[in-house]
């Protein structure tokens, strides 16, 4: 099976690469795609559009059977601001099957900064000092001391998309 991801970043391909390769053998092509929303998604929303359009627009640029995208987002909510994380999976001839990742809430201080016009990734540079936290171990990892980072969960997102995807290949379960 031919697998494109709407992506280049090493936590995402990584993830997904993991989660097949316990169930299915497939071929990989990581691509840099649009995800058709803002730089910083502030919704649950606007974060599962932009899992759907990398997975179309990656399907679609390799030419491949399935797309999969993978999104990171900030909820605002009346208990602060989550990090949220949404994947999505399209084969063309249903419906996108489309999952959540694990949610944590930020400090305060950053989901203000966020709100206010900044991108995570930035904000989390500045917090740790570090470059680019969104390719290594992301906020979760920081935000966990390390002990769920940005790999892991984007493995466990994309094993529920590739384990609904194979729910719902089997026959009669078609969406
Ligand atoms: O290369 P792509 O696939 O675009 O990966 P990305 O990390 O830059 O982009 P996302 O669309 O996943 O996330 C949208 C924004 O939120 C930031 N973000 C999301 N989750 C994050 C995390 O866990 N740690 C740091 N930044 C995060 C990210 O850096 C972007 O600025």
């Amino acid at each position: 099976m031919k697998i494109a991801i709407g992506t280049t970043n090493p936590t995402k391909v990584n993830a997904v690469k993991e989660a097949f390769a316990s169930l299915i053998s497939a071929e990989f092509q990581a691509v840099s795609v649009a995800s058709g929303v803002a730089e910083q998604p502030l919704s649950d929303e606007e974060t599962i559009s932009g899992a759907i359009n990398r997975a179309n627009a990656a399907r679609l640029e390799c030419d491949v059977t399935i797309g999969i995208g993978l999104e990171g987002g900030v909820v605002k909510t009346k208990m602060g601001y989550f990090l949220c994380n949404w994947g999505a999976i399209i084969d063309g001839n249903n419906e996108p099957i489309v999952a959540g990742g694990s949610r944590i809430l930020l400090p305060t201080e950053l989901g203000e900064q966020v709100f206010n016009g900044k991108e995570l990734g930035d904000v989390m540079d500045e917090y740790t000092n570090q470059h680019n936290v969104r390719q290594n171990e992301g906020a979760i990892g920081i935000f966990t001391s390390g002990y769920v980072n940005r790999t892991e969960m984007f493995t466990h997102l994309s094993k529920l998309l590739l384990g609904q995807y194979l729910f719902s290949t089997q026959s009669g379960n078609e969406n």
